[in-house]
């Protein structure tokens, strides 16, 4: 049987105007690395949240590992939950824990043992990359390595499952690329991997199975997937959208100077890009080279029509590729009058993080309830099987790397 099976299932939420999900029927084999992609609204998160047992199906059968979900018990949802590891977009990283302690934690409310804590910790953040960074705190970290620590949170305990809500969607291309190599090894130690995403250059570097939800339905399942968020993002929407968020009003796309080729008549937003996505798509063996083929289209720039048009908005981001502050400074100066002689104030301070990225998860940070606080953010599992892969590949190098690492941490 299916690892995850589900049959005519289907999600309406009480003020929902009509199904989030609609007769949805799917089959997730073990070791599967499946993309979840289409349109916001779609139902990719009431996916992965009806999985996780957060939200409850209307109608229809899920099972999960042998569970029934409609059957389980209230009180052995924290205990089902454990078995999968989630990640969400914004890492929904505990602020006030150093990145050791962060993946401690996980281990911590499941009474694992301290000597047991201290063996596993430094394996897993060996295997995301962030040996060096045990005693950093999230504010410390980039995005990137953020991220990797919420992966090392999730996958400490090597779950069956693995579920990711857009874990890329803060990242540039480069950040991601890193990303997908350990999620991309994490799975070939036969972890099942279910990730939500808009980002069509992953999608079609990776080739795995996408299924594809609109309006809730089900309308393409592929074992080597590709997808076209034009098709979801029509460039004339995406390039208002886009200028709206830098330049605040809503100059229709036509009538705004972006590059030649970012901009296309939405009637005709059917064709996949030029040769270099056709080849992409569809030149290459299919094989387990995909983050071969995603390094290759990151390191040539190629980010597809969603990323060229948002191409300026990641530029404005304080994280990865971020805006250099001495230059925007610079810049404001040379814009003024020779005679204006006023202090320009960056607009951001130099080591501002996304406000998400700080937030702790949930109630996670409410100790009398860290068993249910765990649960939420869904980072540990039972202890049985191989916790770490018997040879996994060589873990990418960090995003980036700073010099205030106090070393091995042993914090404990
Ligand atoms: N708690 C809720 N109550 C009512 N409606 C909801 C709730 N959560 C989601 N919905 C609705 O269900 C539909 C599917 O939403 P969902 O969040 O699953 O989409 P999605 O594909 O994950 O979108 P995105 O890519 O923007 O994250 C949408 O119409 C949404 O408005």
């Amino acid at each position: 049987m299916a690892l995850i099976a589900l049959d005519h299932v289907s999600k309406i939420y009480p003020k929902g105007s009509r199904p989030a999900l609609d007769d949805i029927s799917l089959d997730i084999e073990r070791g599967d690395f499946v993309f979840l992609v289409g349109a916001s609204g779609s139902g990719k998160t009431t996916l992965l949240s009806l999985l996780l047992r957060e939200e409850e199906a209307t109608s229809g059968e899920i099972r999960v590992a042998g569970n029934d979900l409609r059957r389980l018990p209230a009180r052995q949802i924290p205990q089902y939950r454990r078995s999968i590891g989630f990640i969400f977009q914004d890492y929904k990283l505990l602020a006030n824990k150093t990145v050791w302690q962060n993946v401690a934690f996980a281990l911590e409310v499941i009474g694992t043992r301290r000597s047991t804590i201290k063996s596993l910790v430094p394996q897993v953040l060996k295997t995301v990359g962030l040996t060096g960074k045990e005693r950093n705190f999230p504010h410390e970290l980039s995005g990137g390595e953020q991220q990797r620590v919420a992966i090392a949170r999730a996958y400490v305990n090597h779950p069956q499952i693995l579920l990711a809500d857009e874990p890329t969607g803060n990242l540039d291309p480069t950040t991601s690329l890193g990303i997908m190599e350990v999620l991309d090894a994490i799975n070939r130690t036969g972890t099942t991997i279910v990730m939500a995403t808009h980002n069509e250059e992953i999608v079609n570097s990776m080739r795995k199975r996408v299924v594809e939800l609109k309006a809730g339905k089900i309308m393409r399942d592929e074992q080597h997937g590709s997808y076209d968020s034009a098709l979801f993002f029509p460039d004339a929407e995406v390039a208002s959208r886009a200028h709206e968020a830098i330049h605040g009003d809503g100059t229709p796309a036509a009538e705004l100077n972006l590059p030649e080729g970012s901009y296309t008549d939405p009637t005709a937003v059917t064709n996949v890009d030029g040769p270099d996505v056709a080849s992409a798509l569809h030149g290459a063996e299919h094989g387990d080279d995909g983050i071969a083929r995603l390094a290759s289209s990151v390191h040539s720039g190629r980010t597809g029509r969603y990323g060229e048009v948002f191409q300026s908005v990641e530029d404005t981001l304080t994280w990865g590729r971020g805006l250099s502050l001495d230059a925007m400074a610079a810049a404001e100066e040379a814009s003024k009058p020779a005679d204006d002689f006023e202090t320009v104030e960056p607009a951001v301070e130099p080591d501002a993080q996304p406000a998400a990225a700080e937030k702790p998860a949930g109630n996670a940070e409410n100790a009398g309830d860290a068993e249910s606080a765990a649960a939420d953010r869904n980072e540990t599992v039972e202890l049985s099987g191989p916790l770490m892969p018997p040879a996994p590949p060589a873990p990418p190098a960090p995003a980036k790397h700073d010099d205030h690492a106090e070393g091995e941490g042993n914090e404990q």
